[in-house]
């Protein structure tokens, strides 16, 4: 059984089922098999009928069915990560001089999910908007070794940027699919079956039949990843994907993103910028800090490792409780909402294993060592 494959049945095994059916999609869509797709879309739709009540036992045999199928076909899952675009030292002042991007080196390969985070105003959304050719540069160069030619019609048909404010569209979700899926040469029949796949895929099919008024913000943001994954970009740019999504649809479109640029049937580098630290880092291969307008600091940077474990706390306990059991070996910060926990004697392990038989309640613990957040 092929990994991927025996992966998916072990979510199913385990009743994480919105993962797996999300992940059944994605395999029969990377088979380039259309009866394939159909029989994961049908597989989808019966799971979303039950999501109320009890799965049958009929889903998960269909299910299994449809991966025993896909499992003969898995050859089709390989794929080589190239390279897809290098920013050389990029720069940009705006013309009122009241902000400065300073040089910033960026590599992005197929496959790859990189994360920028920062507070509002750090210059997010310049290097974004300068990564996607749409603010000239002042300084640096950004290369794209994919494209043979890559002057501005190139780059801008291989290339997609997802605004934090999504554009308005008129007429019907679905309707909008159709339109985007055959101007970018996706007609008659692979058109039906890529929209109805993509409606399942984002979680829109209930919403297929409403307008732009009818549906919240958070799902105009999923008919835009939509809308922009049925023209196939080679490179992902999305500014602030998550603030307008709940934490749940957060972590989800996270996971399905990192997913999504390892597909075989179109895989793309991703460049996406967020406040949510943690949630980002969990799935970005990069993160990097930008803080008024210079990357402070970029994830996997030995030079700027830690010299001591940082961990985030959150208790009852009060400061002297803290003090007795940490004994000396380590700093202790607090902010209001939890406590910063600085040690060069104590790993994160070591610190948890004190405060759990030292009887102090933990209701948050994160080991920041390795994070961005160790800078804010
Ligand atoms: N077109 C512009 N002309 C002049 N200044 C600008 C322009 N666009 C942005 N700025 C300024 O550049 C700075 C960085 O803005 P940017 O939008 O890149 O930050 P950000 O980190 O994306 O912020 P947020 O999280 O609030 O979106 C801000 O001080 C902003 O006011």
């Amino acid at each position: 059984m092929h990994t991927r494959i025996a992966e998916i049945q072990s979510y199913l095994r385990h009743n994480d089922h919105s993962l797996a059916v999300r992940r059944i999609l994605d395999a029969s869509l990377d088979t380039a098999d259309g009866a394939l797709l159909q029989e994961a879309i049908r597989v989808s739709q019966s799971y979303r009928q039950y999501k109320q009540g009890e799965l049958p036992a009929s889903f998960f045999e269909s299910a299994q069915q449809l991966l025993n199928k896909i499992n003969t076909v898995t050859e089709r899952f390989a794929y080589q990560s190239t390279r897809l675009v290098t920013a050389r030292d990029i720069s940009k002042t705006y013309g009122s001089g009241n902000f400065s991007l300073q040089p910033i080196s960026i590599q992005i390969n197929t496959g790859d999910v990189l994360g920028v985070v920062g507070e509002n105003g750090n210059g997010k959304t310049t290097l974004l908007r300068c990564m996607a050719g749409q603010l000239a540069l002042d300084g640096g160069n950004l290369e794209f070794p994919l494209l043979e030619h890559p002057d501005h019609y190139d780059i801008k048909h291989h290339l997609a940027f997802i605004p934090q404010r999504i554009p308005r569209w008129y007429g019907l979700l679905k309707d909008n699919l159709h339109f985007a899926a055959a101007i970018s040469g996706i007609t008659g029949e692979e058109n039906r079956i890529m929209v109805d796949f993509m409606l399942e895929r984002l979680d829109l099919t209930p919403y297929a039949h409403l307008t732009w008024t009818q549906i919240s913000s958070g799902y105009r943001t999923r008919f835009e990843i939509a809308r922009i994954l049925l023209q196939k970009p080679r490179l992902l740019i999305l500014d602030e994907p998550l603030a307008n999504l709940d934490i749940n649809a957060q972590q989800s479109i996270l996971t399905d993103l990192r997913f999504m640029a390892k597909s075989v049937h179109n895989p793309m580098g991703i460049l996406l910028s967020s406040q949510q630290l943690h949630e980002v880092e969990k799935i970005a291969d990069t993160v990097l800090l930008i803080k008024n307008g210079s990357c402070l600091f970029r994830t996997g940077e030995q030079e700027k490792t830690a010299a001591a474990f940082v961990i985030e706390l959150e208790t009852t306990a009060n400061r002297e409780a803290l003090l007795n059991i940490l004994n000396g070996n380590g700093e202790l910060q607090f902010n209001g909402g939890f406590y910063t926990i600085t040690s060069k004697e104590l790993q994160a392990q070591q610190i948890l294993t004190k405060l759990v038989t030292g009887n102090i309640p933990i209701t948050y613990f994160r080991d920041i060592t390795h994070s961005t957040k160790r800078f804010i």
